[in-house]
Parts: C-alpha cells; structure tokens; sequence
C-alpha cells in the first residue's frame, strides 16, 4: 500500500502533470533536482518525474537525452513539461538502483564483483559513453551514481544536467566562426529529433522507421531549431565567460574564493597567490564540473577548452572503483584531489603533457617533486595485467593518450576468458542506499586511503591569502 504523500511538494500544483500522473514517492533530489516515483495513469507504467530547478541545467539533459534517444545505455526520456516560469519536469523510465549501490552490495560479499560481471558493467558504461561521443556531446558528470541500473541489469547513463554538445564553435573556445548547420550534423551520428514543447516521446517518430515525407519534415524542423538552439547555447557560454559559473559543484579551484578556503578542511596545508589581473579567459566552457573524485586533471587546473576527453578520465576512475570497490582518487577538497593523483601518477610535467604548462592554474598550483610515485599498478593490488592497463589507458595526464571508448570496446579483454556474463547474469541489488558514497561529503566514511597525511609527501608550504581571492603554492 503505498504511503499517501506531503501535499506540499511544488509539483502537486502542476495539473498538467497530476492529470497525467500519480506521484508515488520522493526518490531523491540532487544539487538541481527532486525527483519522483510516479505511475502513467493511462497504463500503470512507473516512470521517474525529475523536476529540475535550473534552467540550463533542464536544457541540457532534455537536449541530450532526446539526441540519444534510441542508445540502450541511456536512460529514456518519455516526455518532458516545460511551461515559462515553471520548472522543467522531465518524465524519464524508472531504474531502481545504481552502479554505486552494485560496488557498495560488492563489498559486503566475498571476492566482490566476478570478472564476468566486471566486463559487462564495463561493456554497458562504455556504450553509454560511446554513443555519447559519437554525438559530441560530453556528460561531464560521469560517476557511479549517475549509472542507473534497471531490475534486470541494464545500466543507463543518467543526469545529464551538466552535459554539453561541443559543436564546433563552442569547441574552439574561442573562435566565433559561424559553422554552417549542415557542417554540424555531418559529425553526427543521426539527426536528433526536433527539441518541441511538452512531446511525449511515444508519439516522435523513431529514428530508421520514418516515412521520407517525416524524415524530411523532421529534418528542416531540426535545422532550424538547431539554428535556434545554438544561439541559445551561445547565450549560455557567453554567461559561462561572464561568471565562470560553477554548473552543478560548489568547490572549484578556478572560481575559488576566500569562502571556498574557509571551508576546505585542509586550509592550513597551503597556501594560494591569486593571479594578478583577474581572470582574463575567453574560453566557452566551465573548469568547474562533475564530481570531483571522477575530475579530470585539466578541469582541476582550469582548463576550459577541454573535450570528450574529460569524460574517459572519470570512465577510468569508474572502471577502477569496480575493480578494487574503492574510490581511486577520493579528494577532500580540490587541492587534496589534485595531490591525490600526483601522488599515483607523478608530478605534471610538459614531458608527460606537452602544453601542460598552458592550462590556466598550472603556475599557481605547484608540487614539490613526487620522487617515487605510487603507480596505478599499487592501487589496484591483485587485478590481473589487462585490468591494469585498461585503466592506465585512461587515467593519464596527457587527454589526448587516452583511449578512446571504440578502442576499448574492440579490447581483446573483453574477448577473452572469462567472457562478459549475460546482462541477465549479473547481481542486482535490492535496495538503493540514499547515502551517496560519491560525495566528497561522504570522505569521513572512507578509510583506505589515507588521508590529510597523504600532504606530508608534498614538503612544506606555506599558509597565505589574499584580498582578491586565493592561489595555491606548495613548496
Ligand atoms: N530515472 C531515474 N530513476 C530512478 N531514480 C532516479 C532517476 N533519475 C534520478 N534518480 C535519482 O534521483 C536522485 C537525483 O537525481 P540526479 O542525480 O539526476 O539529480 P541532479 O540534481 O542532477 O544530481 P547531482 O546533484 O548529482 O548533479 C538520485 O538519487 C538519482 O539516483
């Protein structure tokens, strides 16, 4: 029987919605979001109801997921409610659980998750991801969590608020060039579905079974709705530029401020001299994205000219949290987290990344030299040579080294004994915990590696801050 429910929830006064709907429960909510069990009164389906608080945030998952609506990996978008000054309520399909819930389920069990199980989980995330890619567009949020789990254990990429589409003008950061529409489309796997208001997904014709009269229809309606959203997007960057809005984290090193010392719990271990001048990029994306145990380097330093790339750094951290049921690189703030990686991976130098030396915070954010790095090999004890080196693939300084999702999905490892179980095959857990592991908040509950200590490796350093806003310095 299910629980009658708090009236007071803002999507109770949507009768658009509740006319449609039953509002079950409360699942979750995140940094934009609350999101609902719900069931379609029409024919009883259950259906989760994300009502996202955030403009952009909204824009960008329903533009995503409607371009990767026929990829098996990705979470279905059904349809979605969007009316002027009312939130955007998306209407997405109900998975029970998530990739963090199959880790944490793993722990409690002897010899965690089989080999088996390890190749299909990878196989489902990097198809997620590889669709993804193949559109251009960048998830940027890529963590366990967001790796929905259905009952019978097809995982789907979700929360895709932070996702970006890199068409060739905001790819380039800087350059304004006018690409032409068609030029766009070219490097797109197919043309996504027109972006309309309030479609129920079922009635958009499916991509491969229009008629041509529809794919043509179809076709000028996308073009000029691309033409449309990209000048919106470009509103977007153009904002990104003025703020350096922090989209979905509050700890950032390159929009830090004196209040994000006060609350890192390491802001006795450094010191940071802000760069003179301000801040003077022109770039189109923001620094300041995903959760930071899963964070690129180069977004750690900065960087906002960069790519696809960003998201195979997090697939590795993944891939290596399934392997060992531990966070590779669990950061307490973002200076720990950069000094985590340094501590496994050695210092960062234009020997490992020509142009390193480039990214906008490396000169202010310097480590003492890391004589005998940890190694990846170290941090994933008992994991067999293929194992090793598909993570090393992609936790790699250099982007552009990293191995490419088709690259590892033609991988002889998962060719070869013991063979990826049927998805039918693998361990579903019952419950989804609430607790969110990922969170850097839940760092307290983490004890297996190491902690505040690790900055004794880094030498000394010294505590300063400034007027205009902070630097990092070890010494
Ligand atoms: N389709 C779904 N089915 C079931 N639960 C879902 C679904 N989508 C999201 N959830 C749950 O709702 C909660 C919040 O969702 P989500 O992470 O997408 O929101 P968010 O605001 O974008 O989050 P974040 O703060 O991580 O960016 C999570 O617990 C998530 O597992």
């Amino acid at each position: 029987m299910e629980q009658p429910l708090p009236k007071s929830w803002s999507i109770h006064t949507r009768p658009e919605i509740i006319a449609k709907y039953q509002i079950l429960e409360r699942v979750g909510s995140g940094a934009y979001s609350d999101v609902y069990r719900a069931r379609r009164l029409s024919d009883d389906l259950i259906v989760a109801l994300k009502e996202v608080h955030d403009y952009q945030s909204a824009f960008r998952e329903i533009e995503a997921l409607q371009m990767l609506r026929n990829c098996p990996n990705v979470v279905v978008l059904h349809e979605y409610f969007w009316r002027e000054d009312e939130d955007a309520v998306l209407v997405l399909e109900f998975l029970r659980t998530d990739l963090s819930a199959v880790i944490r389920d793993a722990k409690k069990k002897e010899g965690g998750v089989r080999v088996g199980e390890v190749k299909r989980w990878m196989l489902q995330i990097l198809c997620g991801v590889d669709a993804c890619h193949r559109n251009m567009i960048v998830h940027r949020d890529l963590k366990p969590g967001n790796l929905l789990v259905s009952d019978d254990g097809v995982l789907k990429l979700a929360d895709f608020g932070q996702a970006r589409i890199l068409m060739e003008s905001g790819f380039d950061g800087d350059n304004n060039q006018q690409v032409p529409v068609e030029q766009n489309i070219g490097y797109q796997e197919y043309v996504p579905p027109p972006l309309v208001t309030v479609p129920d997904a079922q009635s958009l014709p499916n991509q491969g079974c229009n008629n041509q009269a529809e794919e043509v229809a179809n076709r000028e309606e996308y073009l000029r709705q691309l033409v449309e959203l990209k000048a919106k997007r470009h509103a977007m960057d153009e904002a990104d530029k003025e703020t350096n809005t922090n989209d979905g984290y509050s700890s950032c090193l390159a929009t830090g401020t004196i209040s994000d010392i006060d609350d890192d719990p390491l802001k006795s271990s450094y010191s940071y001299e802000a760069e003179e001048g301000g801040d003077d990029r022109t770039g189109a994306l923001t620094s300041c994205v995903g959760t930071r145990w899963f964070r690129a380097p180069e977004l750690l330093y900065g960087s906002i000219d960069y790519g696809l790339e960003v998201d195979l750094w997090s697939l590795g951290c993944i891939f290596s949290e399934l392997l060992t049921l531990e966070p590779l690189f669990p950061g307490v703030s973002d200076i720990d987290q950069l000094g985590r990686i340094i501590n496994v991976l050695g210092n960062l130098t234009e020997e490992v990344w020509p142009s390193c030396s480039k990214l906008p915070d490396y000169r202010t954010i310097s480590f003492a030299k890391i004589e005998n790095p940890v190694s990846l090999e170290a941090c994933l004890p008992n994991r067999s040579p293929d194992e090793i080196s598909i993570v090393k693939r992609l936790v790699c300084y250099n982007p552009a080294n990293r191995a490419t999702t088709m690259e590892l999905l033609n991988d002889k490892y998962f060719n070869e004994e013991p063979l990826p179980l049927p998805v039918s095959e693998l361990h579903v857990p019952l419950t989804k915990n609430d607790h969110d592991e990922d969170s850097p908040g839940g760092w307290n509950d983490y004890d297996g590696m190491g902690s505040d200590s690790d900055f004794d490796d880094f030498g000394p350093f010294n505590v300063k801050t400034t007027s205009s806003g902070f630097s990092i310095q070890f010494s």
